[in-house]
Formats: structure tokens, C-alpha cells, sequence
């Protein structure tokens, strides 16, 4: 039997795909089974590195997905359009589609797969979280009997490069940002990486998965990476932590946590760059690693580590993909969609307000120096039941005291509000940096 693969898209992950397909040697033996039919690109007479069967690239791309030869469409051209219409195509004709593209499935997820269902195909997105990292199926099959809490992680491997090369090297942002889009890591924009919208769309995946609903995508918040200074990550390492760009989808806790429903639960869904004590499994992933940490009743804390960007690892879970279709495709004689494999949650999630968030806070503050400002900003924190951690005056700069608080658990609300009111004293010269602690 053979499938016949349309390849919208012959890029960094395009053509990592088309390598794994053209060299099936070692692999698993379904793989034999799979063809390259055609393939779509926008500049057809451009040099690859990659040699195709003659005459299968075209710039139609319409032809491919309602071509009545090809069994699974592939859309790795990424962006919102033509992706989206390609892909409502391909399901209209009747063809599977496997995807990458994180951004068109957390925005018009609803709309594919409620197509995908009806028309009795399926969407398969491995390769749209964590690159190569197998979560979407464990969250989809493996953990599908626990009740999950929550799932947390560093999900885009363009920010933790950035971030760690920072950290490690002292190197300047610009020029590791450069080194991440040479290296295939960063979207065509890398705007979406750099400011915590790809990490955003992600955990909008993610928590779809995890809590059995949909997700709004602009009900995620998103904090990028562009405010975090050498500074700051000097001065929390010297406080024990590294910085991160997390992305945490959690359940809140209800009075009655047991006894509610996944429809009233509310969940916090946020990506933001995030203070993690050393000796947290998140602060020790590096570079273009990524990992996802799932909690679950009963199985506990476990945690999924791997490549999250770059041709070979992305095109890993592409291709994974495809054989899960096709071997449905070669086994199946009762009607789709497999239970395990679709995906067909009806409701929308309630998102809980970022003010009602509770977590700890790092704050840099720029003072003049001037006795009994750290008393002002206790008082004033204390007014507003922000509690305090920790208090330090890191030194001096300019005649200016650099006084830096981490604070214990607290209200979002209630931080801003005591914010309000401090950027309101007469000593305070700037609060050049406020971040999130794990
Ligand atoms: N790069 C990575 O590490 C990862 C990427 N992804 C996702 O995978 C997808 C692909 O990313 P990537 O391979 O990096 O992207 P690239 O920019 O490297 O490749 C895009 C490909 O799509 C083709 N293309 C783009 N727009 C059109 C269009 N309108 N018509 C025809 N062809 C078009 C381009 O053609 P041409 O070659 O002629 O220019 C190119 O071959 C995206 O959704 C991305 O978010 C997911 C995980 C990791
Ligand atoms: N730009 C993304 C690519 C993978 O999804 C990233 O850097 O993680
Ligand atoms: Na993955």
C-alpha cells in the first residue's frame, strides 16, 4: 500500500521532512509505504539542498490539497493565510493534514478541527509544541487518564537559546537573536519568538489538550523577552535563580477542587519571563532544549525534555505523524475519528483575570539615596498585603540606590495596586524591571 504525501512548504522543516521520507533506511518500515507526490513552494527556482523526484514542486498549492491522488496533506509553510484555507481545503477534499503551524491552529483551531471532524479526517500538530518532543500524543493518549493541574514549561527554543547564551556568555541579544534565525530556530518573524506570542499560541495547545476545552487565544498573556536586562540576570542568579520564558497553564484551586466540573474550573494561562530557583528541573534546560512539565492526578510531576526547534527534530514529529495516520489509514475499517487521535471539545475553558494571579515578584527599583525609602516600600507593600521576602540595596549607581524586593505568594492585584503607589514617592527615580518568580 502506498500513502501519497502533498508537502506544502519545503523550508527548515519542509525539507528536514522530506529528508527522513526520501531516506526511510533503519526507520520504522511504514515508512517505505509513504511517497512524496508533490510538493509546494513559493519560489519554485530557488537553490535546495535537497533532491526531489523530478517535476513534483509547483507553486499551486491548490492543486495539491484538493488533488484527488493525495492522501495526507502536509502544511509546513506556516502563518495564518493561505495556511488556514489550504488546510480547510485539504479536509474539504477529504485528506488527513499534518501541521506545525502553532499559530493557525491556536487561533482557528476551532474552525479545522470542527471541519476535520465532520468531514471524518484528522489534524495531527506533534510538531506545532516542543519541536521533536513527543507531548501532544501523551497528553492526547498516555496521560489521558489522569486529571491534570497543570502544565508548565519553556516552549520556545528561539527565547531560551537567547536567554541562555545571556546568561552563560554575557552576549548581546541582538546578535544570538541573528545566530537563532541562522540555525532555523526562529519564526519568519521572530517578533512572535522575542515577544511570547509562539510560546503563547503553544500553551494555548497545550491547555486545550490537558483541560478538555477550547481556549481563546487572546485570553492568553503574553510578556516577551525584550525588557529582560544583563542586569537582571546577574542579580537573580545571585539570589539562586535563572531567568526563563515560561509558559504555565494551571488549574485554579476551587474551594471543593473534587467536585467541580472542568467547565467551572478556571484556569490561568500565561507566558512571561520567570525568575526559577536553580534547582528547579526547568532552570537546567538550555540552549534550543525545551521541556514541558505536566502535574496529573495520580501520576504526579512528570517531565517532557528534547530539541524544540530546528529541521530535524521538527520534522521527527511530522513524520511521526504521518505514520500514525497512515497506519489508521492501512488498519482502520470502522469509521474515523479515532477517539484518541481527533479532537472534539465543544466548550471554551474560563480564563481567571491576571489580577487574580497569585505568584511571587522580582522588583528592581532606581532610588534617590535618601533615608528610610526601604521603610516607605515596606510600608507601603505591607498596606497592600504584599509580603516580603527578601529586601536588598545591590548597590550604588549614579548617587542612585538599586534596591531589589522579591516578595512571598501574592495577588497580582494587589502587587500593582502597591506599585501604583510607590511609583507615586518622592524617592523613587524608575522601577526598571518587574518579573515573575516561579
Ligand atoms: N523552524 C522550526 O524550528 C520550527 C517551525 N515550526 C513551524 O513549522 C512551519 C514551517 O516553519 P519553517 O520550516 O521554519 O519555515 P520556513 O520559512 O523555513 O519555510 C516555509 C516554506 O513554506 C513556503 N511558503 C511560505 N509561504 C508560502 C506561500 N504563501 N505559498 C507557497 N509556499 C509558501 C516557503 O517557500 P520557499 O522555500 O519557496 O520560500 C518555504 O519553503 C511554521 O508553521 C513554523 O511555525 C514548528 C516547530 C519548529
Ligand atoms: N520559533 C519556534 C520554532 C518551534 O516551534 C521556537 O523558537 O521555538
Ligand atoms: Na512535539
Amino acid at each position: 500500500m502506498t500513502f501519497k504525501i502533498g508537502l506544502l512548504g519545503l523550508g527548515t522543516v519542509g525539507a528536514g521532512t522530506a529528508q527522513i521520507l526520501l531516506d526511510s533506511v533503519g526507520r520504522h518500515p511504514l515508512l517505505q509505504e509513504l511517497e512524496i507526490a508533490r510538493v509546494g513552494v513559493r519560489s519554485p527556482d530557488k537553490p535546495r539542498d535537497i533532491d526531489l523526484p523530478a517535476g513534483i514542486l509547483t507553486t499551486d498549492l491548490e492543486s495539491i490539497v484538493t488533488d484527488p491522488e493525495i492522501d495526507i496533506v502536509v502544511e509546513l509553510i506556516g502563518g495564518l493565510e493561505p495556511a488556514r484555507s489550504l488546510m480547510l481545503q485539504a479536509i474539504a477534499s477529504g485528506k488527513h493534514v499534518v501541521t506545525a503551524n502553532k499559530a493557525a491552529i491556536a487561533l482557528h483551531g476551532a474552525e479545522i478541527f470542527t471541519a476535520a471532524n465532520e468531514k471524518g479526517v484528522y489534524v495531527m500538530l506533534e510538531a506545532a509544541v516542543g519541536g521533536g518532543i513527543p507531548v501532544i500524543q501523551p497528553l492526547k493518549q498516555s496521560l489521558g487518564s489522569n486529571r491534570i493541574q497543570g502544565v508548565m514549561g519553556i516552549i520556545n527554543g528561539t527565547t531560551n537559546y537567547i536567554l541562555t547564551r545571556m546568561q552563560l556568555e554575557g552576549a548581546d541579544f541582538e546578535a544570538v537573536l541573528a545566530d537563532a534565525q541562522k540555525l532555523g530556530y526562529a519564526e519568519a518573524d521572530p517578533t512572535a519568538d522575542v515577544d511570547g506570542l509562539d510560546a503563547a499560541d503553544k500553551i494555548a495547545i497545550l491547555a486545550s489538550l490537558a483541560f478538555g476545552g477550547r481556549i481563546k487565544r487572546e485570553q492568553v498573556y503574553a510578556e516577551g523577552i525584550r525588557q529582560v536586562s544583563a542586569e537582571d540576570i546577574a542579580y537573580a542568579e545571585k539570589l539562586g535563580f535563572v531567568i526563563k520564558l515560561l509558559a504555565i497553564a494551571k488549574r485554579e484551586e476551587g474551594p471543593t477542587p473534587q467536585i467541580q466540573t472542568d467547565v467551572e474550573d478556571r484556569l490561568q494561562l500565561r507566558v512571561h519571563p520567570t525568575l526559577v530557583p536553580k534547582q528547579h528541573p526547568l532552570a537546567n534546560v538550555n540552549g534550543v532544549y525545551n521541556a514541558i512539565f505536566v502535574e496529573g492526578d495520580p501520576i504526579g510531576q512528570v517531565m517532557f525534555y528534547g530539541r524544540g526547534a530546528g529541521a530535524g527534530p521538527t520534522a521527527s514529529a511530522v513524520v511521526a505523524d504521518i505514520l500514525n495516520v497512515a497506519a489508521v489509514l492501512k488498519t482502520e475499517t470502522e469509521p474515523i475519528p479515532h477517539p484518541l487521535l481527533s479532537c472534539s471539545h465543544q466548550h471554551y475553558c474560563a480564563i481567571a483575570p491576571m489580577e487574580d494571579v497569585v505568584t511571587r515578584f522580582y522588583a528592581r527599583f532606581l532610588t534617590q539615596d535618601s533615608p528610610g525609602v526601604i521603610g516607605e516600600l515596606g510600608t507601603i507593600f505591607g498596606k497592600n498585603g504584599v509580603s516580603l521576602e527578601s529586601v536588598v540595596q545591590i548597590g550604588m549607581r549614579e548617587n542612585q540606590a538599586e534596591i531589589v524586593v522579591v516578595t512571598h505568594d501574592v495577588k497580582e492585584g494587589n502587587f500593582n495596586h502597591a506599585l501604583a503607589e510607590i511609583r507615586n514617592l518622592e524617592a523613587i527615580v524608575s522601577i526598571p524591571s518587574l518579573l515573575r518568580v516561579l
